[in-house]
C-alpha cells in the first residue's frame, strides 16, 4: 500500500498537526530518529506498555472499492510512531500542492498490521493490569468505515475475542482460581443507555457513595469460555443501533461498551473491570450526505460525546485535577475507569486514501489533541527509550511480551504468563480499588445494581431503576440447557433470573469519603493538588473578597506554585489565540484573494466559492476545538482558585 503513496510535491508545505509550517530542518523522519520504517516486520519501540494513557494509531488498507476508484494511499507511515497525512490541496491559482503533516503516537500501525499485531501492544497489558486489579478502558476512535468495529469487535480476531482467550487461559492459572468473570454489554444512543443483553431495556447510570459508578439494571453473566462470550457478543450486537450515512452503508451509531469483569467467587465482589469500547463514527457535517434530520441529530450527539471524552482523557493525561466527566453520558459511565489508578489506550482507526484525507486528519488531530506528544523526540519518549537501553525501568510483564514476540508466540500461548503475581506487585501496592469498590459484598452483583440507597448520588433523576436480577453462577454451570442460553436470554427477566440483588452497599457504609480520596490523589500530583486544607496552624486571616475561611497556613513555596499554575494558564490561553489569530489569517486571506467575491453583481465563481465555504467550515469546526481548549483551561483554573479560596468543589472534581 505504500508503495501507492504519491511523491510529495516540491512546492509542498510541511506542516505540524494544527496546520502550522514547520521548518524543513527540523524534521525528523524515521530515518533520521533511526526508528524502523513502516514495512512489514516494524518492530515498535519497546517502549512502556504500561503508561496511564496509550494513544494509538492504525491504518486500514485501501479498501477493493477504493483501489477500483483510483484512490491513492496518502498516509505513510514513516516509523514506528509517526505517521504523515499527504493532503492533496488546490491553491488559488488552481495549481495543485501537497500538505504534509506529521504526527506521532505511543505506536502507529500500517496497514499490514494485524489485530493479532495490534491486541499485544494495546489490550494485553490491559487485560494483565485487570488481574492485577486495576480498572482499564480500551476504546477505538475514528471515521465511521475507518476500521474501529473490526478492529475491536469484529467477532473472529477482535481484540476483545483476543483478550478472552488470554483472560479464561489466565483464570485457569493456580493463582486465579478463585476469580471468575462477567461480562455486560450495554450502548450509548442518544445520551441514553440501552442493555444489549437484555432487550435494549434503558439503564441508569449511577454513583454510589465511593464514586464508583454503576450502571443500574444491567444484566451481567457470568463467562465460562471464549465461546460463551462469543455467543453472548453476537447475541448483543444484533441489537446494537446502526444506520446508514453517506460513508458508510452499516454505521454504528451508538457507542457499544463491553465490560468485562473479573470478579471473586467467594463474594462477587469486583477483582478488576476491562471495557471495550467501539465508538460511533466520529463523521462530520460533509459525511452526513443526504442524511435526515434524525441522522444529523445522531451525529451532533456523537459528536458531544466524542468531544467530551477527548477533554476528559487529556485533562488526565495532563494530570490536571478538574476532568470535565459531566460532558455527556459516554464521560460519565466510564468516569470510574479514568480515575484513580486506571490505565486508558485509544486506538485512532484510519482511512488511508485521498478523499478522506481532512477527516483522517481529523482523527488525528483528536488523537494528537488527547496525548500531546512533540514528535519522536518528545522528552517522554526518550525517557522512556533511556529507561529500556538502561536495562531498567520496565515492568518485567513487559519484558517477558517483548520476548515472547521475538519468539513469535501466538497470544494464546503467552497466556501462560509465569509469575503474574510477582508481576504486579509494584501496581498492587498502589491499587486503589480495595478502596472503590465495597469488599464486604453480599453473593451478588457489585457494580450492577444497587438499590436506591443513600449513598448514591444519582446521575440521572429521569428514570426509576428497575429490581436487578443476576444470573446465579452455579445454577447456569449445572444447567443441562446451557446450549440454549440464547433463548433463555430473551426470555423475561423472571423466568432466569430469580435471585434479587441485595444492595451491596447496604451493609458497607461508605468505607472512604471523596475528601479522603482527593486527599490521596493530591499526593500524586502536588503542584495541581489542594492546598492541604490548610489545617496544619491555629493562624487566621480574612480574605477580603471572600466569607469563607482562607488557608490559616500559606507558605512560599505554594504561593509560588499557585503563581506558577497561574503562568501556565495564561500561556495555553495565549496559544490558543495565537492559532484562533492563525485560522482567522488563512480564512480572510483566502477571501480577500478573491476580487469577484467582492463584486456585488458578479457571481463568484462557482468552484472557488464551494472551497472558500468548505474552509469554513474547517475554521469553525477548529474554532470549535479551541474554543473547548480555553473553556477547559477557564474552568479549570476557576476551580484550583476556589479551593485556594476555601470554597467547597464541584461535583466533578472529587475524584
Ligand atoms: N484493518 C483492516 N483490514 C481489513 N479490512 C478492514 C480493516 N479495517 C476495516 N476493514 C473493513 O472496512 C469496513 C469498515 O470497517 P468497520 O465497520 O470496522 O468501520 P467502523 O469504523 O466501525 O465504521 P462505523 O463507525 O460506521 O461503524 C469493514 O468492511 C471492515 O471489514
Amino acid at each position: 500500500m505504500e508503495g501507492d503513496t504519491p511523491p510529495i510535491q516540491k512546492q509542498g508545505r510541511h506542516l505540524n498537526a494544527y496546520g502550522i509550517p514547520v521548518a524543513p530542518s527540523k524534521r525528523r523522519s524515521s530515518v533520521e530518529g533511526g526508528a524502523a520504517t513502516s514495512t512489514s516486520g516494524v518492530v515498535a519501540p519497546l517502549i512502556d506498555l504500561h503508561q496511564r494513557i496509550r494513544v494509538c494509531v492504525r491504518k486500514r488498507p485501501l479498501s477493493k472499492k477504493e483501489t477500483m476508484l483510483g484512490d491513492t494511499d496518502v498516509a505513510p507511515v514513516v516509523g514506528a510512531r509517526t505517521i504523515q497525512v499527504n493532503a492533496p490541496k488546490t491553491r488559488v491559482d488552481l495549481t495543485p500542492f501537497t500538505e504534509q503533516h506529521s504526527f506521532t503516537f505511543d505506536d502507529v500501525f500500517d496497514s499490514n498490521s494485524t489485530n493479532t499485531d495490534i491486541y499485544r501492544r494495546t489490550a494485553l497489558p490491559l487485560v494483565e493490569y485487570m488481574f492485577s486489579g486495576g480498572k482499564a478502558t480500551c476504546f477505538a476512535y475514528g471515521q465511521t468505515g475507518s476500521g474501529k468495529t473490526y478492529t475491536m469487535l469484529d467477532p473472529q480476531h477482535g481484540l476483545y475475542v483476543q483478550a478472552a482467550y488470554d483472560i479464561f487461559a489466565m483464570l485457569g492459572q493456580p493463582q486465579h482460581t478463585h476469580l471468575s468473570a462477567w461480562v455486560g454489554f450495554y450502548e450509548i444512543y442518544q445520551g441514553q443507555l440501552y442493555d444489549l443483553l437484555n432487550q435494549k431495556k434503558r439503564l441508569v447510570p449511577r454513583e454510589d457513595g465511593n464514586s464508583n459508578v454503576v450502571i443500574a439494571g444491567l444484566r451481567e453473566f457470568p463467562i465460562k469460555d471464549v465461546d460463551r462470550l462469543m455467543e453472548v457478543f453476537d447475541f448483543g450486537s444484533q441489537a446494537r443501533t446502526t444506520g446508514r450515512t453517506g460513508a458508510n452503508n452499516n454505521s454504528s451509531r451508538s457507542h457499544a461498551v463491553l465490560q468485562v469483569l473479573i470478579k471473586k467467587k467467594k463474594d462477587s465482589s469486583i477483582h478488576g473491570k476491562l471495557s471495550f469500547i467501539d465508538l460511533a463514527g466520529s463523521e462530520r457535517g460533509a459525511d452526513r450526505g443526504e442524511a435526515n434530520s434524525k441522522t444529523r441529530m445522531e451525529g451532533a450527539e456523537i459528536n458531544k460525546s466524542l468531544l467530551a471524552l477527548k477533554e476528559c482523557i487529556r485533562a488526565l493525561d495532563q494530570d490536571k485535577r478538574h476532568t470535565p466527566f459531566r460532558g455527556s453520558k459516554l464521560t460519565q459511565v466510564l468516569r470510574d475507569s479514568f480515575v484513580g489508578d486506571s490505565r486508558t489506550c485509544m486506538i485512532a482507526t484510519i482511512s488511508p486514501n485521498n478523499p478522506n484525507s481532512e477527516h483522517t486528519l481529523n482523527t488525528l488531530r483528536y488523537a494528537d489533541r488527547v496525548k500531546e506528544l512533540k514528535g519522536e523526540s518528545d522528552p517522554r519518549l526518550l525517557a522512556e527509550q533511556r529507561q529500556e537501553s538502561m536495562g531498567g525501568g520496565l515492568a518485567s510483564t513487559e519484558k517477558n511480551n517483548n520476548l515472547m514476540m521475538e519468539d513469535g508466540l501466538e497470544f494464546n500461548e503467552r497466556s501462560s504468563i509465569a509469575n503474574s503475581d510477582t508481576m504486579w506487585e509494584e501496581d498492587q501496592a498502589e491499587n486503589l480499588l480495595d478502596i472503590d469498590f465495597p469488599s464486604q459484598m453480599s453473593n451478588n452483583n457489585a457494580l450492577a445494581t444497587p438499590q436506591a440507597h443513600h449513598h448514591h448520588s444519582v446521575m440521572d433523576h429521569d428514570h426509576q431503576e428497575d429490581n436487578h436480577h443476576h444470573e446465579d453462577e452455579d445454577t447456569l454451570e449445572g444447567n443441562p440447557q446451557r446450549q440454549h442460553y440464547l433463548r433463555r436470554l430473551s426470555s423475561p427477566p423472571d423466568e432466569v433470573f430469580t435471585t434479587p440483588v441485595e444492595d451491596p452497599f447496604q451493609s458497607t457504609p461508605t468505607a472512604i469519603t471523596p475528601h479522603r480520596h482527593r486527599e490521596r490523589l493530591s499526593d500524586e500530583d502536588a503542584m495541581l493538588s489542594l492546598p492541604p486544607k490548610f489545617a496544619l496552624t491555629e493562624q487566621k486571616q480574612q480574605h477580603p473578597s471572600s466569607t469563607v475561611q482562607p488557608p490559616p497556613q500559606v507558605t512560599v513555596k505554594h504561593i509560588r506554585d499557585f503563581i506558577k499554575l497561574h503562568r501556565a494558564q495564561l500561556k495555553e490561553l495565549d496559544e490558543c489565540i495565537k492559532l484562533e489569530k492563525k485560522m482567522i489569517s488563512k480564512l480572510s486571506l483566502n477571501i480577500s484573494s478573491h476580487h469577484d467575491f467582492n463584486e456585488e453583481d458578479d457571481p463568484p465563481d462557482p468552484e472557488e466559492y464551494a472551497k472558500t465555504v468548505q474552509l469554513y467550515e474547517d475554521y469553525l469546526n477548529d474554532l470549535d476545538d479551541v474554543h473547548e481548549r480555553k473553556v477547559a483551561c477557564v474552568e479549570t483554573f476557576g476551580d484550583r482558585i476556589k479551593a485556594e479560596l476555601g470554597e467547597e468543589e464541584g461535583e466533578d472534581t472529587q475524584q
